[in-house]
């Protein structure tokens, strides 16, 4: 079976080109496909298929062509990733599957639409909906953090130093508040930077991926909590992950997730 892989900062995809819809993407062949050490490893599988031949994405047919079916590296399925949309469209038009430089994705979260640059890649989506307080715990500590969707549920907690939270173990969190589990992210202030109102960095548990060195729905869930606690309605936001800076730009209806993204790699797998 034919593939690729990519990342965006450090947010590692197999992208497996299926334009028909023929390969049974069962939950064991991401997890064998996703192993770090028996597999290709990756974050989660994108799968490229034309909306008119996945369930998922049919109603998009007339608008984007390519539907991203996202997997989670545990063989889960998740509504929207914010490095994988990126890395999907890299891959589109370095392969020649789409020619322009702007176009709509389908994605489980509805379309979004993604500029492609030499260096970049952008990502459009709708504006995450800040939600309400909640926590997470990790051992003994619990963190309280703030609830945002960004189309998928996140958690975003504050902490004096990003680098001294322990995530080897998944955050325990309110089953109530996040009946589908969520992606927690940890963030701390940072010096200004030219270009940006806000500067954090960030640490994500991924749900479906454990630790992961980045996230970009979870840095626009962040973004859009900062910008609040700012007392901002709109603004720039750069956050650094451990795999590098992502960019979002907050207006009144969109959310702008702007970062590297690249293919790095492509050969058969033997499955
Ligand atoms: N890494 C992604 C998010 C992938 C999905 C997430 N793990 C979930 O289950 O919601 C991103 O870049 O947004």
């Amino acid at each position: 079976m034919y593939f690729a892989k990519g990342h965006g900062t450090g947010n590692d995809f197999v992208v497996l080109p299926d334009p028909d819809g023929g390969i049974e993407l069962t939950p064991q062949l991401v997890s064998t496909l996703c192993a770090r050490h028996f597999g290709i490893g990756a974050d989660g599988v994108l799968r490229v298929v034309r909306s008119a031949k996945h369930p998922d994405a049919a109603r998009y047919a007339g608008d984007a062509e390519w539907f991203m079916d996202y997997h989670n590296a545990d063989g889960s399925v998740a509504e929207m990733c914010g490095n994988g949309v990126r890395v999907f469209a890299r891959y589109l038009t370095s392969y020649g599957l789409v020619h322009a430089t702007r176009f709509p994705i389908a994605t489980r979260a509805g379309l979004v639409t993604v500029d492609v640059a030499a260096n970049e890649v952008s990502a459009e989506m709708t504006r995450p909906v800040v939600g309400g307080a909640s926590a997470a715990r990790l051992g003994e500590r619990e963190y309280p953090g703030t609830t945002a969707d960004v189309g998928n549920p996140h958690l975003v907690c504050p902490v004096d130093d990003v680098s001294t939270v322990d995530l080897s173990e998944p955050p325990i969190l309110d089953a109530t508040v996040f009946p589908e589990s969520a992606n927690v992210e940890f963030i701390a202030g940072a010096e200004p930077v030219a270009g940006a109102d806000l500067h954090v960095r960030m640490r994500v548990y991924e749900r479906g991926s454990a630790e992961t060195l980045s996230c970009g729905t979870g840095a626009c869930a962040v973004a859009a909590v900062a910008l609040g606690t700012a007392g901002l309605d709109t603004g720039t936001v750069a956050v650094d992950l451990p795999g590098g800076r992502l960019t979002i730009a907050i207006d009144r209806d969109r959310c702008v997730l702007t970062g590297p993204a690249l293919i790095v790699a492509t050969g058969d797998v033997l499955v």
